[in-house]
């Protein structure tokens, strides 16, 4: 819900807006989503003869024994179940008229409609869980206790000069409605509960639609108050640090002091690894005291020392006075490589829209990867700051709703589900690291793309949407890069690469021309360089006797961290089960040969046979033994974890001191943060780990930057595969070097000759992404075709397998669109369903006839369940 007028209290407060005047209603029946736990469908009520409904209210409605909240989703002409009309209940009343603002209500309707998800599962991601049930209709006197006379002259309420004659000037009120009047007169608040009154006087809810009706009160939503405070240990340092202590006990109050001498006694034991019994002993010791604070179930950060603009580069100072001078929607691109300063851009972008009292929503790939982010906003925004995820507790999250309500300026900072945050006026949207595909939502429906939506609601709230990363999306590029042929470039592109620009000639802009701008941040903050990027061919070191799965160059590099009091970060590329073969002999890698991709390797069960399976178009072979190529036995499939990497580091080098970080040890609410102050402190020489680490990780103290094989992430059976990899392997090697000791990447693979490779190695987004789009013209991939997947699943292997190759067949009637499939999803079976998978792919301008969901469906048995994924990411 919005607030149009900040200086309203808390919710929306509203009367039902009636028209007695309007003659014939047509649409006398309304299909609502009733707020109950656990109730999906849609519910039909009728509607009573002087209510007039918007969809999109809030109404209450009788269900079973209950009076419920519920939206009013739609309204119908005629009643679409199958009940006699006279068994179909009424509307009770209208709680909230404009709950969601048209701008908004629009943004979800899209949403449903582009995604073919019906509307309320749209709501339910936008909105908090159980927002109505947990709220209060509540009845209050307008104007307070006293004020009959002035409310109902400046309402202008029906009957009003017969009430000046009259002696009593409420005598026009039935009964019941002034029994209620009654009850609010008495209270000192003039306000009530509307449960309290429908106890306390019969038939409550006609009197008060009459009051309502006259305007003598008001119906409001008040917020579910916090159950209890929530409390929490802190731990305090009280003494000096004193010698009748043992080595641990030393250890932990000296984190406590380099922590400022406080922390959450839960933080304390993570960083510490220690248990609260030795915390006990320290209390009795008179060091520490352990007290019970209230924390607000926002979420928190640690308090942070205050941090003002930084004077910016000449880059960063242009590129903010263009995001300035933007009057009302446009898309801009900040291109910056890494480590060139777009957040203070963002910062400085948003400062001067808080004063004009407006709001700024930031999106990020996942928050616990980011607490680096979090933390800069905070410095510069202090308590204006709140952090929106679905990770939050339902406690957590309502809060941050109710904050974000107040109609206060401030930054949210979420992830993709924070799109939807109901922030009232809204100044700038904020995508960093735009390319990442934690912004789409795979399952369950809808399977949105938090960029798209953004870019709809940046578009309805008439704002500008800023889209920032050194990696960009071919779509964002080619979005912003069809203006750009238009001659709105800059001279900035010019500037830009070391490699003269070879623009990319997307003859269609996928997108309908929308106000563009492409920004560039083409150097490091002082000038400094990006750092060497070494290829290093495995296939040599093999030659050479080298059996590590460290080249010597790498050996070489880790030995010297210590040595050289230096940091490092090994990326290591684990994906799941799907791998793909190739030859460690001669790098040979086996592909499809109808699709341009590899294969993948499947092995679902102990005794089955080895498959290598094309994902696309379903061809399968089994898994030669000796490489087809140069007949070397030595023929792999890849996938090494990072337990297998840390267990090789030991052996190698057992001084070397390690923190994996991967989903295995960040598995703890806050342990992102904590593995990562450990790092940043020093305690460690190496920090291992996987995809997490290419995120926005500023450590000016990191050097080095390994990359164990390329190759997993390099021959994905996938049509993005390239591009993942590209932005993956520039995005981890931009985390060295970002501080005064320039930094050193060594990336090992056993295809050296990939073009991935090369554009890694030189840094060059350009090249790379002319040569990709020339690809994805010539197979009529995004951001030139469009896709849409459809993904079956049933606990029956044979009767999925069948509906998919109905549901292909039928489809593969129509011209309009190419059919690819059916195939077997790469993980055939996942929580004992089978998943098959087609792919439809058809051009974006000339939209066609696209197929009819409800028939479709209709060919799926009911053990078939089936998604929709319109534009999917992971074809997988
Ligand atoms: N104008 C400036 N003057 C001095 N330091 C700056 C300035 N702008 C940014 N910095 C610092 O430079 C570092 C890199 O900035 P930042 O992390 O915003 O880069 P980035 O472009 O987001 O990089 P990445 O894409 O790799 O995450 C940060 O430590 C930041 O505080
Ligand atoms: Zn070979
Ligand atoms: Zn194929």
């Amino acid at each position: 819900m919005y607030i149009n007028d900040v200086k309203l209290s808390p919710l929306l407060v509203s009367e039902p807006s009636q028209s007695y005047q309007s003659g014939i209603t047509v649409n006398r029946w309304v299909e609502v989503l009733v707020d109950c736990p656990g109730s999906t469908g849609l519910f039909t009520y009728r509607l009573p003869a002087q209510l007039e409904i918007k969809p999109g209210d809030i109404l209450s409605v009788p269900f079973g024994a209950q009076q419920l909240g519920a939206i009013a989703i739609r309204l119908l002409a005629q009643p679409n179940v199958d009940l006699p009309p006279e068994k179909i209940r009424e509307v009770e009343d209208i709680v909230s008229v404009g709950f969601f603002p048209s701008a908004y209500w629009e943004l979800l309707n899209r949403v449903a409609a582009y995604y073919y998800t019906p509307l309320i599962q749209v709501i339910r991601v936008a909105l908090p869980p159980g927002l109505l049930g947990r709220s209060q209709r509540r009845i209050r006197l307008v104007g307070g206790r006293g004020h009959t006379s002035t409310a109902l002259s400046t309402r202008g309420a029906v009957g009003s000069s017969y009430l000046l004659a009259s002696p009593d000037p409420l005598a026009f009120l039935t009964p019941t409605a002034r029994q209620v009047w009654e009850l609010l007169q008495a209270q000192s608040a003039g306000d009530y509960s509307f449960v309290y009154l429908q106890q306390k006087v019969k038939s409550a809810y006609r009197g008060i639609r009459e009051l309502l009706r006259f305007g003598l009160v008001e119906s409001y939503l008040e917020p579910p108050r916090l159950t209890r405070p929530k409390l929490q240990k802190a731990v305090t340092l009280t003494g000096t640090i004193d010698h009748d202590l043992t080595t641990r006990q030393r250890e932990i109050l000296e984190v406590l002091r380099r922590h400022g001498g406080e922390l959450w006694q839960n933080e304390l034991l993570q960083i510490c690894n220690a248990s609260s019994s030795i915390l006990k002993t320290l209390t009795q010791k008179g060091y520490i005291v352990i007290e019970e604070r209230e924390i607000l179930r926002t979420e928190q950060g640690p308090a942070l020392a205050g941090d003002g603009a930084k004077s910016l580069t000449v880059a960063q100072a242009s590129a903010l006075e263009t995001i300035q001078t933007l009057d009302g929607f446009a898309e801009v691109l900040l291109h910056g490589v890494t480590g060139s300063g777009k957040t203070e851009v963002y910062l400085q972008a948003i400062a001067p829209l808080l004063n004009q009292g407006k709001s700024a929503l930031v999106l990020v790939p996942e928050i616990g990867l980011t607490p680096q982010l979090t933390d800069r906003f905070r410095a510069r925004f202090g308590n204006k700051v709140s952090v929106y995820h679905s990770a939050l507790s339902d406690g957590e999250r309502y809060d941050t709703w109710r904050q974000m309500l107040t109609g206060e300026p401030q930054v949210v900072i979420g992830t993709r589900s924070a799109v939807f945050a109901p922030l009232p006026n809204l100044g700038l949207i904020i995508l960093d690291e735009e390319h990442d595909s934690s912004f789409k939502q795979d399952s369950p429906i809808p399977t949105y793309h938090a960029r798209t939506v953004a870019q709809w609601r940046a578009e309805l709230e008439n704002c500008p949407l800023v889209l920032g990363s050194a990696t960009p999306s071919l779509e964002s590029w080619v979005s912003v890069g069809g203006m750009r042929e238009q001659g709105e470039m800059g001279e900035m592109r010019e500037q830009y690469p070391p490699h003269p620009p070879h623009p990319p000639h997307p003859p269609h802009p996928p997108h309908p021309p929308h106000p563009s701008h492409y920004l560039s941040l083409p150097e490091r903050i002082n000038s400094r360089p990006l750092p060497p990027v070494e290829i290093v061919d495995m296939r040599q070191e093999l030659q050479q006797g080298n059996r590590s799965i460290f080249s010597r160059s790498l050996q070489e590099a880790l030995q010297q961290l210590q040595e050289r009091k230096q940091q490092g970060i090994l990326f290591i590329h684990r994906r799941g089960h799907s791998t793909f073969v190739s030859c460690r002999s001669c790098g040979y890698v086996l592909e499809c040969p109808h699709c341009d991709v590899s294969l993948a390797y499947h092995h679902t069960e102990e005794k089955a046979p080895e498959l290598l399976r094309c994902h696309y178009c379903n061809y399968a072979r089994s898994h030669p033994k000796f490489c087809p190529d140069c007949s070397s036995p030595y023929l792999k499939f890849f996938g090494s974890g990072t337990q297998r990497v840390t267990q090789e580091l030991a052996r190698q080098f057992p001084e070397l001191r390690l923190i994996r970080f991967d989903s295995d040890t960040t598995r703890n609410k806050g342990s992102h943060r904590t593995l990562l102050t450990q790092f940043a402190n020093g305690e460690a020489d190496l920090l291992v780990g996987t995809q997490m680490l290419t995120k926005g990780l500023d450590l000016p103290q990191v050097t080095l930057v390994g990359v164990v094989a390329a190759d997993g992430l390099l021959n994905l059976s996938d049509y993005r595969a390239s591009e993942r990899a590209f932005q993956t392997l520039t995005q981890v090697a931009g985390r060295a070097g970002r501080g005064d000791d320039p930094g050193r990447v060594i990336v090992q693979t056993y295809t050296t000759e990939h073009q991935v490779i090369a554009a890694v190695r030189s840094h060059d987004y350009y090249s790379f992404s002319q040569a990709e789009l020339e690809q994805r013209q010539a197979l009529n991939y995004p951001p030139y075709g469009r896709l849409i997947l459809l993904r079956l699943s049933s606990l029956d292997p044979i009767q999925v397998q069948n509906t998919a190759q109905i549901i292909a067949t039928t489809l593969s009637t129509e011209e309009e669109f190419e059919i690819l499939g059916p195939a077997p999803a790469s993980i055939l079976r996942v929580a004992n369903r089978y998943r098959w998978q087609i792919l439809i792919k058809f051009a974006p301008d000339a939209l066609p006839q696209l197929p009819d969901w409800e028939e479709v469906r209709s060919l799926c048995p009911q053990s078939v369940s089936l998604t929709i994924d319109v534009d999917p990411i992971n074809i997988m």
